[in-house]
């Protein structure tokens, strides 16, 4: 079974690094020990870490992000705690333990014939496993901040806030890819077709997508989609921030400025991930369109395909300050 493990003192200490006359981010949480204590907490968002890759290994992809959550706490913490930054707006709910699944993903045969679509499998129990928490987080009326973790888990989030919502939703992908791959069986590929499939996605607006890795016939699908929309970042490569960002903005008002949000890191340059790309937004742009975008009504951030490196942990962790800043 996939507990979620909860974020407590022994934690904190275990990733600040103290420092006199400094107070770090995390010397500053509010901590729970009961996810019922969220309804008497005032902040709006809450942070949740999904350490798993096996979404990727299904779609034939590198693993590593199961190991993002802990070097985003290492850096997230260690922000300064000034003026700038608080906490007064941010809980960290904790995470959810796949290490069983893992542990089962980690027995399979490479080789087999079937070994993709066993995976598969283990991704539908890591599905309902999200949905369950996700849709505990937004009953308490709390934006959740995932940080990933495989794109697969857009799925379990999308059908959280759908049903949250008793409607299909709107979502923003910024994304090198449309993760519209057939729904043969579930992997990071295919979040979003089968959350269409299913009835929870409603508009979807993919930005910044790369020509040279989508599909014919993911495009053949979109053109007969009224509901999908899509910006290639091949046609931004010539303009600057600000016509970026209103291409961007476009991409908002076609979901009617009300969405939840996905962050791909294989969309960023040189950024380890899975699908790492040489050709890529770049970590300020990112930034400037979480500062621009956080004025819409979220109705959650997920962080998702980011592999440890030396800079992963501070890049997201700037992505995530961000968003909850002032
Ligand atoms: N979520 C990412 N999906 C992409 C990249 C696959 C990979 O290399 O991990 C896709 O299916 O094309």
């Amino acid at each position: 079974m996939t507990t979620l493990e909860y974020f407590n003192k022994t934690d904190v200490q275990k990733y600040v690094n103290h420092r006199h006359g400094e107070t770090k981010i995390g010397e500053h949480l509010d901590l729970v020990e009961q996810i019922d204590e969220l309804e008497n907490l005032t902040q709006d968002y809450v942070i949740l870490g999904l350490p798993e890759d096996i979404g990727v290994r299904a779609n034939h992809g590198v693993a590593g992000a199961a190991q993002t959550w802990d070097v985003f706490l290492k850096a997230f913490l260690n922000i300064q705690h000034n003026r700038f930054n608080s906490t007064e707006n941010v809980v960290i709910l904790g995470h959810l333990n796949f290490e069983m699944l893992l542990e089962q993903a980690k027995q399979l045969d490479p080789n087999h014939n079937d070994y993709h679509v066993v995976l598969g499998d283990l991704v539908e129990r890591i599905d309902q496993a999200v949905f369950d928490i996700v849709k505990q987080i937004l009953n308490f009326n709390k934006i959740p901040i995932i940080i990933g973790g495989g794109h697969n888990n857009a799925f379990g989030i999308i059908k959280a806030c759908s049903h949250f919502e008793n409607k299909p939703i709107n979502v923003l992908n910024i994304d090198a890819h449309t993760d519209l791959r057939h729904c043969k069986h579930r992997h990071s590929g295919n979040g979003f077709s089968y959350a269409i499939q299913k009835g929870f996605l409603e508009k979807y607006f993919i930005f910044g997508l790369h020509k040279n890795y989508t599909p014919e016939y993911i495009f053949e699908y979109i053109d007969q989609k009224s509901n999908i929309d899509f910006c290639c970042f091949d046609q931004l490569l010539h303009l600057n921030q600000l016509e970026k960002l209103s291409k961007l903005k476009a991409g908002c008002n076609f979901l009617m400025n009300e969405f939840g949000l996905e962050i791909d890191c294989d969309s960023i340059q040189n950024f380890n991930a899975s699908a790492k790309t040489p050709s890529g937004f770049g970590i300020d742009e990112i930034r400037n369109m979480i500062k621009m975008l956080k004025n819409n009504p979220l109705k959650y951030i997920h962080i998702c395909e980011a592999i440890p490196s030396s800079t992963t942990g501070k890049s997201l962790s700037y992505f995530v300050s961000d968003l909850i800043k002032d």
